[in-house]
């Protein structure tokens, strides 16, 4: 398909008549619909983003994005204009730069599902407009205002109005019948056979590397880090579910946070993507319930969880879910997971069996809480995973609703706890609110580094070459298991079926899909059936799919800080996995910086051509976006001194704790 074709596509994709086949059946009504062929309301129509919002903050502080430059098919559909240039491609050569310059990024990233108005080729649900399916931005626009239901910032439910209200699901919402169709969706049950629940992949070749990261703790009187697992003298049934999962040795973010849970205290915690983050809160959160001899729950109509886990995506908290129902397994700890897209009837039969642990994406949440399904009275501990992205502007509101909710208790009475592979500095001052002035800070290795099991390669492609270069690299790579991500919801798709006339098999996943489809996706993708997933930015936190060898960036994203998150896909639990970024000049020079950054910092090799463009973009002293210098810092707390730098086998490195009376934030 040559390069003049793809701006054809985009605007007249009606005039191709290719569904992939397997696609077929699932976007059988609509797949050639009028998809792309309106004038979108609003930015937000042809975004992942979850508003005008996105590309306005966007546009301030990269180059070439903007929507009101250049139109609709522009901001993130760059593909679609510029020169047509190809090449430039860079060498490899090993220079290793150090730049060590903050970000220039802005963190208003995508925020997924908040357009939830039908997929892309149009879904068999009907559309609002009542112009046939496929008719996406004509009922997307408005901020929704064709939909209740979850529609922000993948979970974020937004009113008819187009306000957001945690109530509007109450109000007729997503289970309403005069906002849209009602959400139907009632995902399958989760394996019932032990073999399945257990079911796990290897560590890989590099997993006792992680002995060698440095930790550090902040924060006065941490209580030392332990071992090995008998040292957290779990009780037995934790054990065996330990056992049965094949853990066999701690990660360092487990040999730091365990105890520091254990002994009561808040903790944010920054460790690389697929370091086990998830275990290392759900195993002390588990041991203390079962320490305080915790009930089983009984069919109640309203129930108080002790426990409430939020993450941003659906995929995410499910996963979540999973494992705390592994670890719970054999137990009378009953987890619920409750994710927007899904029949809200289901969410609540399943919550008032008996729920001890919550598992929930934010807008689910609150309409749960409005409808009086929860009571937040016995909430004694408050998860938030992927901090960052919970605490920033998309999500931040929800969580701070979520904290001032009638009956949660303050944050003097709970313990909350934060985990992420980022925490840029802004966001971190934001984290005071959630938690106790002395809370724990545990950095393993570089606040916001990536993988260093992902080996990295930043290609310099521009746009009309990437679909070609893409289709060069997949045929390659074989049949090993990439993700390929895009910027738009529409590209995604549009890159999926371009795959699928190439023959390779691939599905997409994004949030204009039904969840129907998404987790279809996700199913074909995990099993191999699938080899190419494209994704937008919905996938790239927290996922983890065994056997992911290689992530493409077709579109590098807006931030550094979602570039290490979508790269941590691979290379997880002490594999090795590979990143492919395709750059180009065009749209991506203020990523340069924190690229080189990033990429020294994991031990990569920096193409010189980077390295020119970094020094060229070179901005003395600048500090970052709002996304935050995320290479600065480890805790942004002032005047604190109680700081131990510790390798994971437990040995200091560095001064033992001189605490100070206060921590101050800025
Ligand atoms: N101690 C351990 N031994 C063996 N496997 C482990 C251990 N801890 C975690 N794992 C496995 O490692 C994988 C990655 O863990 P997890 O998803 O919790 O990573 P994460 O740090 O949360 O990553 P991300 O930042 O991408 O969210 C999972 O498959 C998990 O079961």
């Amino acid at each position: 398909m040559g390069d003049e074709d793809w701006e054809a596509e985009i605007i007249k994709p009606h005039m191709s008549s290719y569904v992939p086949v397997f696609e077929k059946e699932r976007y059988s009504s609509g797949a050639n619909g009028d998809t792309f062929n309106r004038t979108p309301a609003s930015s937000s129509e042809m975004d992942d983003g979850p508003s005008g919002r996105d590309h306005f903050m966007r546009s301030g502080f990269a180059s070439g994005r903007s929507l009101g430059n250049r139109g609709y098919q522009d901001g993130n559909d760059s593909e679609a204009s510029g020169s047509s240039r190809r090449g430039g491609r860079g060498g490899f050569r090993g220079r290793r730069g150090g730049f060590g310059l903050g970000s220039s990024n802005s963190e208003y990233e995508q925020d997924e599902g908040m357009q939830r108005a039908g997929g892309l080729f149009g879904s068999r649900r009907p559309t609002l407009s009542g112009a046939g399916n496929g008719d996406t931005y004509q009922s997307r626009s408005g901020s929704g205002s064709g939909r209740g239901g979850y529609k922000g910032l993948n979970e974020e439910v937004i009113t008819g109005s187009g306000k957001n209200s945690w109530k509007s699901e109450a109000e007729g919402g997503e289970s309403g019948d005069t906002q849209g169709p009602k959400v139907t969706y009632i995902p399958p049950p989760p394996p019932e056979d032990e073999d399945s629940i257990f079911a796990h992949y290897q560590t890989g070749i590099n997993f006792d590397k992680y002995d060698t990261i440095l930790v550090e703790v902040s924060g006065h009187d941490a209580p030392p880090a332990i071992l090995t697992f008998e040292e957290a003298n779990l009780c037995q049934t934790l054990n065996n579910n330990i056992a049965k999962a094949g853990y066999t040795k701690l990660t360092p973010v487990q040999k730091y946070s365990i105890p520091i849970i254990l002994a009561g205290r808040d903790l944010m915690a920054c460790a690389q993507t697929g370091s086990g983050k998830t275990a290392a809160f759900l195993l002390p959160i588990l041991a203390h319930m079962m320490r305080d001899g915790i009930t089983a729950s009984r069919f109640k109509d309203l129930q108080e969880p002790e426990c409430i886990i939020v993450a941003p995506t659906r995929e995410l908290i499910n996963q979540i879910y999973l494992e705390a129902r592994k670890f719970s397994f054999g137990t009378c700890v009953r987890a619920v997971v409750i994710y927007g897209g899904t029949q809200l009837g289901h969410s609540i039969r399943q919550i008032v069996q008996g729920c001890n642990i919550l598992c929930a994406t934010p807008g689910r949440l609150m309409d749960i809480i409005g409808k009086e399904k929860i009571g937040l009275r016995q909430v004694k501990y408050l998860v938030l995973d992927e901090a960052d992205r919970m605490m920033d502007m998309g999500f931040g509101p929800e969580m701070r609703k979520l904290i001032s909710c009638p009956g949660m208790p303050s944050k003097e009475q709970r313990q909350t706890l934060m985990f992420s592979a980022t925490f840029p500095e802004e966001i971190q001052k934001l984290a005071g609110e959630f938690l106790k002035s002395d809370y724990l800070f545990v950095a393993v290795g570089q606040v916001g580094g990536a993988c260093r099991d992902v080996q990295q390669t930043i290609l310099q492609v521009g746009q009309y070459s990437k679909r070609e270069k893409l289709v060069e690299i997949l045929r390659n790579i074989g049949d090993e298991r990439t993700m390929v991500f895009v910027e738009t919801k529409k590209k995604a798709d549009f890159i999926a079926t371009f795959l699928c006339q190439e023959k390779i098999s691939t599905t997409s996943i994004h949030g204009d899909r039904e969840q129907r489809e998404r987790e279809q996706a996700l199913g074909d993708f995990r099993c191999g059936k699938c080899p190419v997933l494209v994704a937008t930015s919905v996938a790239a936190r927290g996922l983890d799919i065994e056997n992911v060898q290689h992530v493409i960036n077709f579109d590098l994203p807006s931030t550094i800080d979602e570039y290490v998150h979508r790269i941590g896909r691979t290379g997880r639990c002490g594999n090795t996995g590979r990143a492919i970024s395709f750059f180009d000049p065009e749209s991506d020079n203020h990523l340069a910086q924190p690229l080189v950054k990033v990429l020294s910092d994991a031990q990569q090799d920096v193409p010189a051509w980077l390295e020119e463009i970094a020094f060229s973009t070179y901005v003395p002293g600048f500090s970052g976006s709002a996304r935050g210098n995320v290479f600065a810092s480890v805790d942004t707390r002032k005047n604190y001194q109680g700081k131990n730098t510790l390798n994971t086998a437990g040995f200091s490195s560095s001064q033992a704790p001189n605490p100070v009376d206060d921590e101050s934030w800025d």
